[in-house]
């Protein structure tokens, strides 16, 4: 990547240090380094078709979800084609292949519920593991691979993220992998960001604010301990977890020292920059700069400039005296000691970790452990039983319904087996259906089968009340849209029964003297071959006649 210099620091006659503003959502335009601007698109399964991902790198491949590791030592792994999700497989095999076909990785594995933030590079999105019901964070890239090069570039981030996964400050990675010529990254979902914590909070106690910089500089030591550099310290790229404990994230820009100014690098955001990299120096000092203004802007609730002369002032060690006031001492000198101009005056990580009162926290965090462990212990179990809890009782509701579903779908198909109509008289069946479904709960299902009624989605008892009405006034039921009727459908020998059960004897009647007549195929053939058939059909088996009776 070229190493791209940021324009010099506008002078503008601003020259007043401000507290923080927040007007409801977070500033998207703030000054950023340049990047190179690509057509954006939508991260919709729809948008990413073929079409998009022309000139893509990964050329005829991209459609194929391709996991992303360098787990197993290797440079860069395509550690190969993904399997689709249990789900996706289970909807397969009911013939739904098509549109699993059509849905990407991420739609096939993950249910996305909200939008948790965007950067520069990606947007992330809180999302639900359909196969264990998890929440995690998953990042997608804004832009599409424009090239080899860029991909390489893109697919680091992976290799940091799973560098750094292990360490309790730093994010937690699951997996990776590419589609669509865009990169997917799946970790683990935090509560907010530092950023969105001060928003929040806005006072933040101090005694916070000292556990806040110990875990950064215990996330930041890993880095730079393996000879890393961040570049891109800044409250947005800090996420607090359940239990409170502050993550580095965001390894977009992560680059090694000895690579640092060998065209590598790039600056991250203005505001938390350190003045060398102006000059194009960069060190794990840039890093220390950056986590000391940003721990300025925590603790002072201070809106940090991203140019002009207050951001020169804070980059020549003149703090604001009437923000810097309010914090103690001895946070002014870590934080003062954090901001030096020259870099080399800088403390480093280990340095900082030393300061007696961060010696002290660690000390006494050793002999909490056991209390933190159980504490941590007791949190997740409770969460689990709360999602068992949960799954219970849906499997229970699941069973009540097929239950349900049963009883209602089987008597029907019994009165349909015993002949209940005979002629154009009817007699009462032995059973009492019309109370067996009073006692049915109305319960919404699509009708099985394929008659011209079961097509649609509808009640059972809404039919039989259809069924109930047509008949009163007319004798004719609309709803097959005929007007001599000869049915021997499970469905409609349960709505005559219903209708006879609930009618009075007049409505009964009617019935009689109108031209509804039902029949079983088997037993009233001889009734079939004197009547004039109008049309036939057939449902499970059964013959549907429509036929022109003599009243007689
Ligand atoms: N694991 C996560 N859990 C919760 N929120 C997250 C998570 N990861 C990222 N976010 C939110 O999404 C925002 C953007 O994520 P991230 O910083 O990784 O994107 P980016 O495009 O690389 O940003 P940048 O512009 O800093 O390079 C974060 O500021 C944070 O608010
Ligand atoms: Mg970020």
């Amino acid at each position: 990547m070229d190493k791209q210099r940021l324009p010099l620091p506008e002078m503008i006659n601003d020259d007043k240090h401000r507290h923080k503003q927040f007007n409801g959502h977070f500033d998207s335009n703030r000054f950023r380094p340049p990047k190179v601007k690509t057509r954006y698109i939508a991260v919709e399964n729809n948008n990413l078709n073929r079409s998009q991902s022309s000139g893509s790198c990964s050329a005829n491949n991209s459609r194929i979800a391709h996991a992303i590791s360098f787990r197993g030592g290797s440079e860069c792994s395509d550690a190969g084609i993904l399997p689709a999700s249990p789900n996706v497989a289970a909807a397969s095999s009911m013939s739904m292949s098509t549109t699993s076909c059509n849905m990407s990785h991420f739609e096939q594995c993950f249910e996305r519920l909200t939008k948790l933030g965007e950067g520069s590079f990606g947007e992330v999105f809180q999302v639900r593991d359909r196969s264990d019901s998890r929440l995690y964070a998953v990042k997608i890239s804004k832009q599409l691979f424009r090239g080899e090069q860029y991909r390489a570039e893109r697919l680091e981030e992976v290799r940091r993220y799973e560098e750094f996964s292990g360490h309790e400050n730093c994010i937690r990675f699951i997996r990776a992998w590419e589609q669509y010529d865009r990169l997917f990254m799946q970790m683990e979902l935090c509560r907010e960001s530092l950023e969105q914590y001060l928003y929040r909070c806005r006072h933040i106690p101090e005694d916070r604010i000292w556990h806040i910089l110990l875990d950064l500089l215990r996330g930041l030591k890993s880095l730079h301990d393996r000879n890393l550099i961040h570049l891109d310290i800044k409250l947005e790229n800090v996420l607090i977890d359940d239990d409170d404990t502050c993550k580095l994230a965001d390894f977009g820009l992560v680059i090694d020292v000895d690579k640092a100014n060998n065209h590598q690098a790039t600056e991250g955001d203005s505001r938390y920059m350190a003045p060398e990299i102006l000059q194009g120096h960069f060190s794990k000092a840039a890093d220390i700069f950056s986590l000391g203004i940003a721990m300025l802007e925590l603790s002072c609730y201070m809106d940090l400039p991203s140019n002009g002369p207050l951001w020169h002032e804070l980059r020549q060690g003149k703090l604001p005296e009437e923000f810097i006031s309010k914090i103690s001492v001895e946070l002014q000198q870590v934080i003062k000691c954090m901001m030096s101009p020259d870099p080399r005056q800088r403390s480093t990580t280990e340095q900082l970790l030393s300061h007696p009162r961060l010696l002290r926290m660690q000390k006494q965090e050793k002999s909490m452990v056991t209390f933190k462990l159980l504490s941590k212990c007791f949190r997740r179990s409770r969460r689990a039983f709360w999602l068992k809890m949960c799954n219970l009782r849906t499997v229970a509701y699941r069973c009540l319904f097929y239950i349900l579903e049963i009883l209602h779908l089987y008597k029907p198909i019994t009165s349909a087996q015993t002949p209940m109509y005979n002629g154009n008289t009817a007699t009462a069946a032995p059973s009492s259906p019309s109370a067996s479904v009073a006692g049915v709960p109305r319960l919404e299902f699509q009708l099985v089968g394929s008659t011209p009624i079961g097509n649609r989605d509808c009640y059972i008892s809404d039919f039989l009340l259809a069924m109930d009405m047509d008949l009163s006034q007319h004798g004719t039921p609309t709803a097959c849209g005929r007007d001599n009727l000869v049915n021997s459908t499970p469905i409609n020998h349960n709505h005559q029964t219903a209708n006879r059960q609930r009618s009075s004897s007049a409505r009964k009647t009617q019935a009689e003297k109108s031209n509804l007549l039902s029949v079983d195929e088997s037993n009233s053939f001889d009734k079939l071959s004197t009547s004039k058939v109008l049309e036939t059909s057939s449902f499970r088996g059964k013959k549907l006649f429509t036929l022109d009776v003599d009243e007689e």
